[in-house]
């Protein structure tokens, strides 16, 4: 579904990724794990094509969209849906309003058509009925799930998901992974999940990737990445700074 090609990103000086291959098969869950600010989210971005890299490709399905123009890249981002870090709710909008956003200029769907699809998206994520509420009213959890239902609610075929556990309790962390599996498997999507919460990454990954020092350091079924003993990995997975090199 996905292809990224010997892709190089810089900014000014600063080479953030260096020569990054990785496939991601139709309908499989990909993790990508790697310390704070080593990358995730630029990597995430070029998917998406929202950054363009400065050497290599990123192709999806089965269309480069390196260099590709504005409009055409607009008809690929349709077949994505997003749910950022913060959930990216917009305050001054009511649920059903935030999570209608992308109809907003379909002239295709009546409102009683769009307030169909809202609802059924509301109610895959477990939070029937809120269409009235305004997000300020709403827990961190249930910003995430309207942030969920609002990336689902075009029905894509590809989900990213920006650390959708981070700032949450484990018990709510927990909740939201199943609803990726339970999306992932009922909409049969393609989804590439960034975090480094570890319990979340084993519960949805089919496979995971670790991202370390602008490189892809290794990729694999999570259950193998999670058992590996490599130095690098464990260290990561077991959350062990190493005594010489405390960065690392
Ligand atoms: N638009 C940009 N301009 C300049 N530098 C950037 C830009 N976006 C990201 N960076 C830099 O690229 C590096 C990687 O950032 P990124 O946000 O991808 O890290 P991350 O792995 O997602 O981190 P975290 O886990 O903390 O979210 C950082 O050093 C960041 O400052």
């Amino acid at each position: 579904m996905i292809e990224v090609r010997g892709l190089t990103k810089r900014f000014g000086s600063q080479t953030v990724l260096e020569g990054i291959d990785l496939r991601i098969e139709r309908g499989e869950s990909l993790v990508i794990m790697g310390r704070s600010g080593c990358g995730k989210s630029v990597l995430l971005k070029h998917l998406i094509g929202l950054l363009q890299p400065d050497e290599g490709s990123v192709i999806v399905d089965g269309q480069d969209i390196t260099r590709m123009d504005e409009r055409r890249l607009l008809e690929v981002r349709r077949k994505f849906g997003m749910l950022f870090q913060s959930a990216a709710l917009f305050d001054s909008l009511s649920v059903a309003e935030n999570v209608a956003f992308a109809f907003r200029n379909r002239r295709d769907l009546t409102p009683g058509e769009i307030a169909r699809r809202v609802a059924e998206a509301l109610e895959l994520v477990d939070l029937p009925g809120i269409e009235n509420k305004r997000p300020a009213e709403l827990s961190g959890g249930m910003r995430k799930r309207v942030g969920l239902a609002r990336a689902i609610v075009y029905r894509p075929e590809i989900l990213l998901y920006d650390e959708p556990t981070s700032g949450l309790d484990p018990i709510v962390s927990d909740s939201i992974d199943q609803l990726i599996i339970r999306i992932r498997d009922h909409l049969r999507v393609t989804s590439v999940v960034v975090t480094h919460d570890m319990r979340s990454a084993r519960r949805v990954g089919h496979r995971a990737a670790l991202l370390h020092e602008k490189r892809i350091y290794a990729v694999g079924p999570t259950e193998a990445i999670f058992a590996s003993t490599d130095p690098v990995i464990r260290r990561f997975i077991d959350g062990v700074s190493d005594p010489k090199h405390p960065d690392f």
